[in-house]
Formats: structure tokens, sequence, C-alpha cells
């Protein structure tokens, strides 16, 4: 795809640090760069090779220097935007960058969108739309492993890995056409068994990418964790404690956190989004109610869930409620104020809990912490979350996409069981190869089947 116009932006954060980068791209890049650049070679970037770096001052229309620089010169298509791309290396201050920015747009260029150069670099065929969500999630990564995980995605992981299904559902699509088209090849038996098998094998390795969709999840935007109890039991405290700073407002007053309070903890790489609660209980108080409200949407929301009790004080029949709420749920049990007197213990909770799993602490004086962080470092573990090299679906609309392929290629199956016609089986296999095609941003496209069809035998 051709534009005529060459958009250009700052492309680093202004005011922040030594060097800041101005990036032009587009048909028209080097002639206007050519514009304000005079190198001190005396060449023009149009004389010079791609791929080059040039010293030299930008200047305004006066001929007054406003910065000295260095370009560096990329001409498509070898760019990342696939056209001509420019970038002038400017002193980071916002205002030399504000400056020059201005000089290039006087001379031609257009302020680019936000994310316009990936954009092109999209719709000029370089990536593919789950390689542009990977670069926004590069950019967001909240730990290692988030930033591991997109950067597959960057390099294609996901991509390769719905192609190598599109084609096998390819080669499947074209099996039923030829049968339709020439029915005279048809052999004895009902194609349609034939390859049931192959559809059923393929629909689980999508149902497998599938289940990537949680842990992907997690990976890019924390695992959700919940820290909930009653008022005053230490909530706040511990998240200060395992942030290693004072985020929360603690206080020995019940019912001092209102709003929730968000914060992401690293663990050995994993993401954490920590969410502090307000202490729930039966209360009059109108924003403390509100509050309440909001922990038990919290908990409703969460990954996993840290249920703080205070070991110093009996337990309470509303905290007895919530444990039992939480049955069935990923909760580990976090017996607080271990400092102080004991009155509930471990072995006395266990009636409550039954196998789940229960740490002591003390997040007064930061005892037991790293214990915590492995019990929650275990249900990562136990979710077989890994960083591995395989695919992972890391976003919603990636997972709808997957979700419309899956249902097609059930419906498949049950058209089959029914002995419906061929043509019948071939449209929804059709709508599959399409919602496969829309994780990476593509429709299907009738060359790619007669393509295949060149290659396909009839004969067989
Ligand atoms: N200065 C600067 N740094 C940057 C970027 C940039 O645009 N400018 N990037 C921007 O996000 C990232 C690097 N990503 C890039 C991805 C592809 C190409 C590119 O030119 N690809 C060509 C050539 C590949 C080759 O020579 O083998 C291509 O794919 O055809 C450049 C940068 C991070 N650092
Ligand atoms: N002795 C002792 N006191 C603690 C410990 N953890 C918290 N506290 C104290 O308990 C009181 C309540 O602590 P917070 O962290 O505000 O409790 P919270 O659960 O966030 O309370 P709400 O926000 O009101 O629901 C404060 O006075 C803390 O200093 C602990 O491990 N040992
Ligand atoms: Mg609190």
């Amino acid at each position: 795809m051709i534009y005529n116009d060459t958009i250009a932006a700052i492309s680093t954060a202004p005011g922040v640090g030594g060097i800041g980068i101005i990036r032009v791209s587009g048909l028209d890049a080097v002639e206007i760069v050519d514009k304000v650049f005079k190198a001190a070679s005396k060449k023009t970037l149009k004389e010079a090779p791609s791929h080059t770096i040039h010293y030299g001052h930008i200047l305004n229309k006066d001929g007054r220097v406003i910065d000295e620089v260095l370009v560096m010169l990329m001409k498509a298509p070898k760019t990342f935007t696939r056209e001509d791309v420019v970038e002038i290396n400017c002193h980071g201050g916002p205002v030399p960058l504000e400056a020059v920015l201005m000089e290039v747009i006087r001379n031609g260029a257009r302020l680019a969108d936000s994310g316009e150069f990936t954009k092109r670099a999209f719709l000029n065929g370089r990536i593919d739309l789950a390689q542009v969500e990977a670069i926004m999630d590069i950019i967001e990564a909240k730990t290692e492993v988030s930033l591991s995980q997109a950067v597959n995605q960057l390099e294609g992981k996901l991509s390769k890995q719905i192609k190598e299904y599109q084609d096998m559902l390819i080669q499947i699509i074209a099996r039923i056409e030829v049968s339709i088209d020439y029915p005279e090849y048809d052999e004895d038996e009902p194609l349609a068994e034939d390859f049931k098998d192959d559809i059923r094998a393929l629909n689980d390795k999508l149902k497998q990418l599938l289940a990537t969709a949680d842990t992907g999840k997690m990976i890019r935007e924390g695992v959700k964790t919940a820290i909930v109890g009653q008022p005053n039991v230490g909530k706040s405290s511990l998240l200060n404690a395992l942030l290693e700073e004072n985020k929360a407002i603690v206080t020995d007053i019940p019912g001092t956190t209102r709003d929730i309070v968000e914060a992401y903890l690293n663990i050995e790489g994993m993401p954490f989004l920590l969410l502090d609660t307000a202490g729930i209980r039966e209360t009059e108080d109108i924003v403390e109610k509100i509050g309440v409200e909001r922990s038990k949407e919290s908990i409703a929301q969460a990954d996993v869930v840290l249920m703080l009790i205070d070991s110093s004080r009996e337990l309470d029949q509303e905290e007895i409620a919530l444990m039992n709420e939480l049955k069935g749920r990923q909760v580990i049990f976090v017996l607080n104020k271990t400092d102080l007197t004991p009155v509930i213990t471990q072995e006395i909770l266990k009636a409550y809990t039954g196998d789940q799993p229960i740490v002591s602490i003390s997040a007064m004086k930061q005892d037991g912490l790293n214990e915590l962080r492995q019990a929650m470092k275990n249900f990562i573990v136990n979710k077989g979350i890994s960083i591995g090299q395989e695919a992972t679906i890391s976003n919603q609309r990636q997972k709808q996409s997957l979700v419309k392929a899956i249902e097609s290629l059930d419906k498949v199956g049950d058209t089959i069981d029914m002995g419906m016609p061929e043509d019948c089986i071939a449209i929804d296999l059709h709508d599959a190869y399409g919602h496969l095609g829309n994780i990476v941003g593509e429709a299907l496209k009738d060359e790619i089947i007669n393509e295949l069809f060149t290659r396909f035998c009839l004969g067989k």
C-alpha cells in the first residue's frame, strides 16, 4: 500500500534522557529531511546509501542552527514501516525536539497519529495484527515474563501457529471442494467420515491454544490478587510489606481502607496485580459500605484471593461466612500478627479451609513473607504457566476469534453426524479459516484456495 503523505513524530519521551529521536516515514521523508539537515560532509541524504548515519545540523528557514544531530537514513523497503524512514537524533530536551519537529512539518511532513508508524508496518504487510499487539505489550510489559511472552509473539510464535492450523484446514477444504466440484472422483464411502478425525484433531489443538488464554492474560496483565478480610486484620500492612513501600494508609482504626489500592508486585519475573481492599463487615457508614461492595467485586474478579485473619483474636461469624464463600476458589489463607499471643492457630483454621494453603506471617515484623511469596508462586506453577516457547493467546480479541473458529469446527462435526451435504460442511470450514485469520488480522481470500487447488492432485 502506498501513502502519499509523510508522517513525523517525536518517538522518545520528550525531556527525558540526553537524546531524543524524531522519526519521519513516507515517500518524501528523505527529501523533507534534506531540506532541514546540513551534513558536515556537505552531501545530501538522497545521494547517500541506505542504512547509514550522518552527522550535521538542523537549520531553520533563516539558516540558523536549531540543533546538532545524528541522522539515521533507512531507505525502503528494509525499514520498520517498509517506507523510507529517516530518524533525527537530537538533544533530548523538549525545546530542541519540538523545534526540529516543527521544522520537519513546515517542510511537508504531517504529524503522525498515535501508533501510525506501526499501523503502516501492518498495512504494508511487514507485521500482522498479533505482532502489532505484541509491540504494544512490549511497551507495557509489567515484568520479565510479560516481556518474554510479548517478544515471542512479536517474533511470530502465534502467527506461525495460526498459519499452521490454517494450512491444515486448507488441506481439508480442498479435499471437500474437489469432491463437490468433481463428484465423479468421489470414492464409494462418504468422504465426510474420512476427515472427521482430522477435523476433531485440529479442533483439539485449537482448544489447547484457547486454554493458554487465561494464563496469557495473567502474564500480560498480572495475576489479579485480592487481599481481603475483616477490618484491621492488617491487609494494608501486608500490601506495604510485600511492596516494601508505604503505599497504603495503615492505622489502628478499623475501616481505614475504602477505595481499592492497586499495585504491581514482581515475584521471580511473574507479575501480580495486588488489590488492597476495604475490610468486609456490616456497616452503616455510607462510604465504607461502598468500599465493602468493591471488596466483594474484587473477590469475584480475582485470580487468587489472599484472605487475611488476625491470629491474635477469635474468629468472627462474618469471617467464617467469608471463608465459606471462598470454598472452591483459589485462596491462600494468611494468619497475620504472629508476633502477638496466638488465639487462632493453623490447626484451628484447618477446620474451615480444607486443603487450601495457610501461611503464617507478621506483616509488621516482616516475618513469613518469603513463604507467602512461595505460596503465590506455587499458584502459578500449579496453573502450568511456563515461560515456554509455545504460542499463547494473550488478549480478548484473539480469544474471541479463536472461540468462533472452535464453534465453527464444532458445527462441522454436528453437520457430518447429521449426514448433511458436503457444501454445508465446506461453509463452516471456511468460517473457521476466516476466524483463525482474524487472529492475525487477515480474511480468507479466494486466491489462497485457488492457489492450493493448483497444487492439489485430482487423482488422489
Ligand atoms: N531508533 C529506533 N530504535 C528502535 C526502533 C526504531 O524504529 N527506531 N524500533 C521500532 O519499533 C524498535 C526496533 N524494531 C525494528 C523492527 C524492524 C526494523 C526494520 O528495519 N526492519 C526491516 C529490516 C530488517 C533487516 O535489516 O533485516 C525489515 O523487516 O524489512 C527496524 C526496527 C526498537 N528500537
Ligand atoms: N502486632 C501486629 N500488628 C499489626 C500487624 N499487621 C498490622 N498490624 C496493625 O494492625 C492495625 C491495622 O492494620 P491495617 O494494615 O491498617 O489493617 P487493614 O486490614 O488494612 O484494615 P482496614 O483497612 O481498616 O480494613 C494497624 O495498627 C497495624 O499496625 C502485625 O503483623 N502485627
Ligand atoms: Mg486497609
